[in-house]
Parts: structure tokens; sequence; C-alpha cells
């Protein structure tokens, strides 16, 4: 890495280095490749038949020279130029089935690849795409699935035939004439060699432009996705000049790469040039010494002349076999990452599992006697920093919350102290460190995801809109929404603009889509939350991009909702405080990171707390109102 580079974007970075064998990762395919082993072995048939017809050619020739052409023999001449023709034929037949079978088979594996890593992506948690760049996932999904399909359908396939045909001919050759096959077969020891010691400096170098192609992917996604951040900052020179970096550094790794591949592919040429040269010399000396007939050297020469291809593409095929394992080893690094976070396999709904009167959490925690619906016990939190090492700075620390059904209850608190990140262990969008989190009694933990992403909603600071609809993006977690669901969410989140959109609910929004505001994507978010009414609705900062007339609306209408659901909701405005029937203050904890320092109702904690009312201090109305 540079010096003078820029830090990663990242919180840690993914191995870079290649580790297993040679072809280790190659060999990991074969599960794929399994499914479509019977095509594969008819690609090898059809492959090696073409091959063998075309050794086949070269003895032709030897029997036409040496018989009919010497002996002036006509009728033998005919039978034999029938053979040549019928060779010919049955090659390009064979060559026609191979390419027509190629083709199917590889881009079937390449599809299935490709559906797996993408299901695997989806199946990974949020702490592994923190930690992973976006454009390293995106080149793994395309240009190495890429490389290992161009494996698969083509280099594989000569890497076999080319070594049958090597054997064969071979062999061939030293039947022919011992003396000048053994020369060609020993003078192709010496390449054997260099190209293995070229090989292993190949692959390092392969895999540096690859893990290079994932930066330089990385940073045209960012440069397009924060394109209004880059223009309204006027950072595009910047971004300009990190990117020609980064591109610049991929070129000089590529041409290093080039260099080495240019090296190996000049030997491989030269080296059965100069055999040739050496068989021709000696061959022609011989048959001139009468030792050797004129067939058999034209035998030969043809049969040696078909080892060249094979022998100038081993290079194309070696680069090709060394970049398809790199691509199958970064491919492997993603499939082979698992799930930090999954769902009880009894998959069982609230209601197990009970928490006994010894582990409820103090009464003083809220929600007096009643069941708890949510209940944070003793929760602790950090971030995983690396995908191996578990736990970073405590970010939460003993956090103790308990939220009655149909409670709703506002987290306040200084900047960065955690209040997102707490909303986000309902979910179980990442899990506690330490305690747990319970919902009717039940650690979540041990709930089904899909149980429980069923019964808690959420709608997040930042509002995600998918390209797709505006129906698919409001319906995205509760695809049986009815008609009047529908409409009733967009009701409450005072979002029904949407029917003035040029196709109405059907109109494309989205990063290719409509662009919609700030504040229209954040009511469709919340509308989305809304939807079906979730027993818990977890809102980060709902209101905050709102205009005061529609945050007026929708406060009113998300207030009946709340009233009969279990809300958490992360406020910065005095007026979403307005929203819960007791608030929770955030503030640091004496062993690090945060936790709740005073619990209440707004006005409770107006009076009491003076680090609430610094903090509410920009909405004097309502610190004035509370005291
Ligand atoms: N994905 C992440 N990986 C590592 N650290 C993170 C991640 N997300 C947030 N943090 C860190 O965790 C801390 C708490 O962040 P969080 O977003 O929960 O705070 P917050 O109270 O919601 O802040 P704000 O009021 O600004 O929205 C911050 O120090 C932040 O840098």
């Amino acid at each position: 890495m540079h010096a003078d580079r820029p830090p990663p974007m990242v919180l840690s970075m993914p191995p870079t280095s290649p580790s297993g064998g040679s072809f280790a990762s190659l060999w990991r395919l074969k599960t794929y490749v399994r499914p479509y082993r019977w095509q594969m072995l008819l690609m090898f048939a059809v492959a090696l038949g073409g091959t063998l017809v075309g050794v086949a050619v070269p003895l032709l020739t030897k029997a036409v020279v040496d018989g009919p052409l010497r002996h002036g023999e006509r009728g033998e001449l005919w039978q034999l130029g029938l053979y040549a023709l019928l060779f010919g034929l049955a090659e390009a037949v064979l060559i026609l089935a191979r390419r027509l079978t190629l083709a199917t088979t590889a881009l079937g594996i390449e599809k299935d690849l490709r559906d797996q890593l993408y299901a695997h992506l989806q199946r990974l948690d949020v702490g592994f795409h923190d930690s992973w760049q976006s454009g390293q996932l995106v080149a793994r999904m395309t240009s190495d699935i890429s490389a290992i399909r161009r494996f698969l359908g083509f280099a594989l396939i000569f890497l076999v035939v080319n070594s049958v045909t090597f054997a064969v001919v071979g062999v061939l050759l030293i039947v022919i004439h011992p003396l000048l096959g053994g020369l060609v077969v020993v003078l192709s020891l010496p390449l054997s060699y260099v190209i293995f010691k070229y090989e292993r400096v190949y692959r390092r170098q392969i895999r540096a432009v690859q893990d290079q192609q994932g930066e330089v992917a990385t940073d045209v996604e960012e440069s397009a996705l924060g394109i209004r951040a880059v223009k309204a900052f006027g950072r595009a020179g910047f971004l300009t000049e990190r990117y020609l970096a980064k591109s610049r550094e991929l070129r000089g790794l590529q041409l290093t790469q080039i260099k080495t591949l240019a090296e190996i592919w000049a030997l491989i040429i030269a080296q059965p040039q100069a055999v040739l040269a050496l068989v021709v010399l000696g061959g022609g000396a011989a048959v001139a010494d009468g030792t050797l007939t004129l067939g058999t050297l034209i035998a030969f020469i043809s049969l040696y002349l078909l080892l060249i291809w094979p022998i100038e593409s081993m290079g194309w095929l070696l680069a090709a076999s060394q970049e398809a394992n790199t691509a199958a080893e970064r491919v492997f690094e993603v499939l082979d990452a698992r799930p930090r976070i999954r769902g009880s396999s009894h998959g069982h709904a609230a209601g197990q599992a009970r928490v006994t009167e010894r582990t409820r959490p103090d009464a003083a925690d809220g929600a007096g006697d009643a069941e708890p619906r949510l209940v944070f016990e003793h929760v602790d939190f950090s971030y995983p920093v690396a995908l191996d090492r578990s736990s970073g700075t405590p970010i939460l620390t003993d956090v103790n919350l308990r939220l009655a059904a149909g409670e709703t209850v506002a987290l306040v608190g200084p900047t960065g102290c955690g209040k997102t990140t707490l909303t986000a262990l309902v979910p179980r969008l990442y899990d506690v460190t330490g305690g747990r989190v319970l919902l009717d009694g039940t650690d979540v933990r041990e709930m089904s995801l899909t149980g429980l992403r069923a019964r808690v909603a959420c709608a997040f600071e930042d509002p995600t809109l998918f390209s797709a609809s505006v129906r698919e993006n409001l319906v995205l977690g509760r695809p049986e929404a009815s008609a009047a669901q529908v409409e009733e969410a967009l009701r409450i989140a005072q979002a029904q603009f949407v029917h003035d959109l040029p196709w109405g609910l059907d109109t494309r929004v989205g990063e290719q889509g409509l662009s919609l505001s700030g504040g229209q994507r954040q009511r469709l978010a919340l509308a989305r939350a809304v939807l079906g009414r979730p027993p818990v609705l977890v809102l980060d900062d709902p209101l905050s991009a709102l205009d005061v007339h529609t945050e007026g609306l929708v406060e009113q209408a998300l207030r009946a909702v709340l009233a009969e659901t279990t809300g958490l909701v992360v406020a910065h405005r005095a007026s979403t405080v307005l929203l819960a029937d007791r608030v929770a203050l955030l503030g640091p904890h004496p062993s690090g990171g945060h936790t709740v320092t005073a619990l209440g109702t707004h006005h409770e904690l107006l009076t009491a707390e003076p680090a609430y009312r610094d903090l509410l201090s920009q909405s004097s109305d309502l610190v004035e109102e509370g005291v």
C-alpha cells in the first residue's frame, strides 16, 4: 500500500493475500460443477475426440506420402483422400458440439455461483457489510465470477485436452522416431520448470490487480452515490485526484502483471520454434542419409506442429487459470463468512423462555409491574471493529430499560451516544455483546428472525428507497398488506402525495426512478414502518425532515398509532419527545460507553435533570412549558 494513499473508508478490510495451494480455490468449485458433471464430461469427450481426429491427419499424410505417392498407386490415394475428408468433417462437427455444450454449462455454473453469492450477501449481517467495501463485493459478484466462467468454459477444457495431446503426440513422436521424439520431450522439460516458477509470481500479481479493481469500483460507486455532496462541497477535484491515484496504481499493477505474462509468452513461443528448427535440420539430414523416409519426416513435423498451439496457449491457459483461482479465492472469502446473526432453529414466537422474577431488571427501570413488552437487560454493546475480532470500544454499557405494551419511550442523548445503536439491537441488526434484549419475555436471539422482524418495524434516520414502485417500497416488510392498510399507512405518515405522482403508487422511485425530497422519502419510510400496525415500532428521529405544518399532522396521526403499539423513538427534537410517554436520557457510563442515566416523563426530566434541559435548550418553548 502506498504511504500517500488515503485510509480505507471501512473499519476493516477483508483478507487480501492469497491463501491455500496454487489451485486450491479452483478445486473448491467442484460443488458447483457437480450438477453439470455430465455436460462437462460430454465437453471433454467431444474436445478429446476433436484432438484425436486432428492427430490422425498427419498419420494419414504419412500413409499417403510413403504409400500411393511413392509407388504411384492411384486407387489407394482416393481411399486415403476420402478418409482425410471424413476426418476433417468429423473435427468440424465435434468443435461445433463442444462450443454449444460449453456455452450452456459454463453459463449455468456462473449463474448458480452468482445467485448463491447474492443470497449469501443477503444472509450476512449488517456488521459484515459495515466492514466490507461495497465495490469489493460488486467486483466479486461481477468480474471475479466471469473469470471463473471463462476458466470453466474454456481454459479447463483446453488444459485437459492439451495435456492429452502432449501425451498422445509425445508417445507417437517417440514411436515414429525415438531419437528425434526423445529430443523433443527432453527439451520441453526446462520450459515446464520455468513456467512453474513464473506461475507463483504471477499469482501474487493477479491477486493485487483484482483487489485494486475492487478499490477502484468502490471509488466509482461512492462518487456516483454521493454526487450531490461531491458537487455541493466542490470536492469533485479531490475525489478525481483520489480516483486517479487508485487508477494509476491499478495500471501499474496491471503493467507488472502484463510484463510477467509477456516474459512467459516469449519463452513459450520461442521454445517450440527452436525445437522445430532442430527437428527440420536433424530430420532433413536423416532423410538425406536415407535413415528416415520422407513420409515419416512429414508426419513427424506435422505431428509436432500439432503441439505448437497447445504449447503456445499454455501461457494464456495458465494465466486464465491463475486469474480464476484468485477470483475463486475472493468469492470464497465472502461465501465462507458466516452470518453472526442467526434466528433460533426452534423459531418459537414470544412466550417461551420467559424471564424469571430473579432475572428481571429492576422495576425502577420502568413499566411498573405489568408484563413488559420490550426489555433491555444489562445490555452492553460494542461494534466489531474487524471481521476476526469480536469487540472494540464500548458504545453501550449496562443499559436497563423496560417498555410496557403500548408504551412509547423516547431516547434522548448527545450526538454519538448510541441512540441509533440501541434501537438496532431490537430487530437484531446487531447482537448485544452483553446482557439481553427481551421481547414479550423471550430473548430476541431465541426467536426466529422472520418472526422477530414481523413483530418489529423500523424507520431509519436515512430512509432507503429501492429502485422499485412506491407500492413495492411500501409493502417491503409486509407483502401481504391490503390496499386499505397501505392507504391507512400513507395517511398516518401524511404521504398521500404519492397519489399525485405521475403513475401514482406505480411510480418508480429510488436510484433509477423519480427523485423524492428528503421529507417525502422520510414519510414513505414512516408509512412503510407503520404498515400493518406492528406490535413494536422503532423510529429513528421520524419527524426530522418535515416542515412544521406536515410535522404537526404526522405527529397527530403517529400519536394515535403509538397509543396502540410499543414504541422506541430516537428523538433529537423536542416535538418528537412529546410523542413518548417517558424519556430515557443516555449519558456516559463510569466504565466507558453510554447508559440510561435518567428515566421519567418529559416534565420530570426537565425539572430534575440539568443535562436533559441543556440538550433540549434549543427548543426553548418546551423547556419553558415544562418548567
Ligand atoms: N457501523 C458502525 N461501526 C462502528 N461504529 C459505529 C457504527 N455505527 C455507529 N458507530 C459508532 O457508534 C457510536 C454511536 O453511534 P449512534 O449512531 O448509535 O449514535 P447516535 O446517538 O444515534 O448519534 P446521532 O444522535 O448523531 O444520530 C458513534 O461513536 C459511532 O461512531
